[in-house]
C-alpha cells in the first residue's frame, strides 16, 4: 500500500485537496437528501390527515410492495445496492406509518372530545 504522508505525519496537500473536494460534494448531496426528505414528509403528513379523516388504515402493504419493486429497479439501474434501497425505503415508511398512527389518534380524540394534538 502507498502512503500519502510525507514522512513527518502530514498528509500530502494534493490528497488533502482531493478529500476536501469530495467532502464538499458529499455535503451538497446530504443537504439535497435532507431537503427531499423534508418535502416527502410534508406530502406524507397530508396523506396521514386524509387517511385519518376517511378512516383509512395507516399502512397500505400493496402500495409498499409496488414502491419497493420500483425502487429496487431504479437502484439496479443506478448501480446502487437494491437491498440497501429497499431497507432505506422501509425505514422511511416505518416512520411515516408511525406519524399516520399519531395523526389518526389525534383525529379520533378530536371526534371523541378528548384533547391532544398531532401535526
Ligand atoms: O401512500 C400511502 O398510502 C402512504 O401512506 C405513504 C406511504 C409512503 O411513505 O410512501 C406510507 C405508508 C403506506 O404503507 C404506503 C406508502
Amino acid at each position: 500500500m502507498t502512503t500519502s504522508t510525507n514522512g513527518t505525519g502530514d498528509v500530502d496537500p494534493a490528497v488533502r485537496e482531493e478529500l476536501a473536494r469530495l467532502r464538499d460534494s458529499i455535503d451538497n448531496i446530504d443537504a439535497a437528501v435532507v431537503h427531499m426528505l423534508a418535502e416527502r414528509f410534508k406530502a406524507t403528513q397530508q396523506v396521514g390527515h386524509l387517511k385519518a379523516q376517511h378512516q383509512l388504515p395507516p399502512a397500505d402493504p400493496a402500495r409498499e410492495a409496488r414502491q419497493i419493486e420500483r425502487l429496487r429497479t431504479l437502484a439496479e439501474n443506478a448501480k446502487l445496492d437494491p437491498a440497501f434501497a429497499e431497507k432505506f425505503l422501509n425505514f422511511i415508511i416505518a416512520e411515516v406509518i408511525r406519524h399516520h398512527e399519531r395523526i389518526a389518534e389525534s383525529v379520533e380524540n378530536t371526534i371523541n372530545g378528548t384533547s391532544s394534538q398531532a401535526n
